[in-house]
């Protein structure tokens, strides 16, 4: 096996020397050393990665936008670890702050002293510190653990005016807490009240409150505008000691803000943690906070007025997705760029009028097209086959479903290894993988595909050098395969019936391209096609099979046929 790790023997004590040097050691084989003993934590002569990680002390929300479960998403995005000191439990929701229950202060050093004295952070976040006795508490416990860097979000008061840390704390911050960071991120409320009550209101009022902050002692200051009266833009202002940087972004028009503070500050340490300098790490995550909140501006999550953003890009996706049902593959189109050509046809047009005409699940296979366009026409196709819940795979090329968003991927046996493409992809997309062969069919569904395509069953002028199996071919390869099958290669109205006759259970369809779009009339012939394949179904004595209902199908397109085995 592998290890992206260069194998040099230096032995690190896995607690103080990877701390002090922990960049300079990342990728190295680390081993413990205890009493001049190789003993735990590794078990055994592997290579073992250390992965940056962020300590964050904050309190709990409920409604997970903000708080902890902000700082643990936004250091998941990010992709690094994040441990959890818990100082508050607070309930919240969209419409703002039902109650608070503060952590007992011995509590608070007690988990401290768990995570810090065994996991060794790289770096400290700090959110909410309800308490004088907390704050106090935590100082004390980074000067007996100290770390690579403190990043501290003075969080006060929540934007629904919740009182999170009263005033009472503001001289335990000024005197013991910032001094000791080396970024304080406060908002306009924050910074305010951190320089006794000062009105800021303007981006020269953010200017004269870093620079006033940073005298109090932090090493550097970010104060943000995400609350800046009458800004069209999101304007923070970052000073460290030296010079001033401005970071302008435009507003997100969104009611999904709950949360942005604690995210920053979070990905600002994250960054940290992976060894970034301080303004990198500050313009990394004001770039990651504004596509979280473009990404999140239209989630609906709560009836409050403010909601969370969905800091791992992800929620809306998996709504308009469903999982893949093997009769998704009863009449598989399959587009190819030069037939679109030949007839003056875009792919949206083509691939409109095959979903018109009955197809159940679509391919894109443009081997000529230029990236960008392949891109623009995924995303225009996707839009399409999200509204009938008609899949949409891209046939080799995994960026390109990655980057638009489609349902899965078709490769071939020369194409990136399936199970490269389910790591890259993760587990819900679909993976189909050409087979010719029995052993292909058995690597596929080790290799984690979802179905097989097998072909050529006829000759086809569609791809040069295919080698054709045959119906036999076909037949060998359904009945070793455990993944349902889609027929492929010359196949279209006149043989689509001895293919379905075949009778084996795991066929459960055909794939076609030539004889829908090297037509005139896709729609014509997909209808055609259609009720060819339906015809040949109800001769095998097939049962009808409903989609689940959740599917946005239209009528027409609303079942398919499984074989009564
Ligand atoms: N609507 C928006 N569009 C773009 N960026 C925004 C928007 N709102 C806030 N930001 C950015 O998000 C980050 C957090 O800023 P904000 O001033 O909202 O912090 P906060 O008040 O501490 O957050 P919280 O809502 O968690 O209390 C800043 O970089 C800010 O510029
Ligand atoms: C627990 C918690 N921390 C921070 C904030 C600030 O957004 C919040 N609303 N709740
Ligand atoms: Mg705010």
């Amino acid at each position: 096996m592998a290890y992206f790790c260069t194998q040099i023997p230096v032995l690190l004590n896995p607690g103080v020397a990877c701390i002090k040097s922990f960049h300079q050691y990342r990728f190295l084989h680390i081993k413990a050393m205890q009493d001049d003993k190789v003993s735990t934590p590794t078990p055994s002569d592997e290579c073992m990665v250390r992965v940056p990680h962020v300590l964050t002390v904050a309190g709990s929300d409920s409604g997970a936008g903000a708080g902890i479960q902000a700082d643990l998403k936004a250091c998941a995005a990010r992709g690094v670890y994040c441990s959890t000191v818990i100082t508050a439990v607070t309930a919240q929701n969209t419409v703002g702050v039902q109650g608070v229950n503060i952590v007992p202060e011995d509590f608070v050093a007690e988990q401290l002293r768990s995570v810090l004295s065994d996991m060794h952070p790289d770096v400290v976040k700090t959110g909410m510190l309800p308490s004088i006795g907390i704050v106090k508490t935590l100082c004390q416990s980074l000067k007996e653990f100290p770390v690579q860097a403190l990043v501290v979000d003075p969080v006060m008061v929540s934007t629904s005016g919740h009182t999170l840390a009263g005033p009472s704390i503001l001289d335990s911050f000024r005197e013991e807490l910032l001094p000791m960071a080396d970024i304080v991120t406060p908002n306009l409320k924050e910074a305010s009240a951190l320089l006794g009550g000062v009105p800021l209101e303007t981006i020269a009022d953010m200017h004269y409150a870093a620079k006033a902050i940073h005298d109090i002692g932090p090493r550097n200051v970010l104060v943000k505008g995400g609350d800046l009266p009458a800004s069209l833009d999101a304007v923070d202002v970052f000073y460290d000691g030296k010079d001033f940087y401005v970071f302008q972004s435009s507003r997100i028009m969104t009611p999904n803000t709950h949360g942005t503070g604690c995210t920053l500050a979070s990905s600002v340490a994250a960054e940290l943690a992976k060894g970034s300098q301080m303004l990198s790490a500050v313009k990394v995550a004001k770039r990651y906070i504004e596509a979280a909140l473009s990404y999140s501006k239209n989630i609906a999550i709560g009836g409050g007025r403010q909601g969370p953003v969905d800091h791992l890009l992800k929620l809306k996706s998996n709504v308009q997705r469903r999982p893949f049902d093997p009769c998704d593959l009863f009449l598989y189109a399959v587009t190819d760029s030069r037939m679109n050509k030949r007839w003056g046809r875009s792919i949206v047009d083509a691939v409109k009028a095959a979903i018109e005409g009955g197809a159940t699940i679509i391919q894109l296979r443009e081997k000529e097209v230029e990236t960008s366009d392949f891109l623009e026409a995924a995303k225009a196709c996707l839009k399409i086959c999200r509204v009938h819940g008609v899949p949409l795979l891209i046939n080799d090329r995994i960026d390109v479903a990655l980057a638009s968003d489609a349902d899965g991927v078709h490769i071939g046996q020369s194409d990136m290894p399936a199970h490269v493409a389910r790591a890259l992809l993760g587990p819900d997309k679909i993976i189909g993988v050409s087979c010719k062969t029995p052993e292909h069919a058995l690597q596929a569904w080790i290799d984690g595909a979802d179905y097989i395509g097998s072909g050529g069953v006829y000759p086809t002028n569609t791809k040069e050098n295919n080698k054709t199996i045959g119906l036999d071919g076909l037949k060998t390869v359904c009945l070793s395969s455990k993944l349902p099958v889609v027929a492929i290669g010359g196949i279209g109205i006149s043989n689509a019936q001895a293919v379905m006759g075949l009778g084996v259970p795991n066929l459960k369809g055909v794939a076609v391209v030539s004889a829908l779009f090297d037509r005139e009339c896709v729609l014509t012939e997909t209808r055609k096609l259609l009720e060819v394949l339906k015809e040949s179904n109800q001769m095998g004595k097939l049962k009808k099979c409903w989609r689940s209902p959740h599917t946005s199908r239209q009528s027409n397109l609303n079942f398919c046929y499984q074989k009564i085995s």
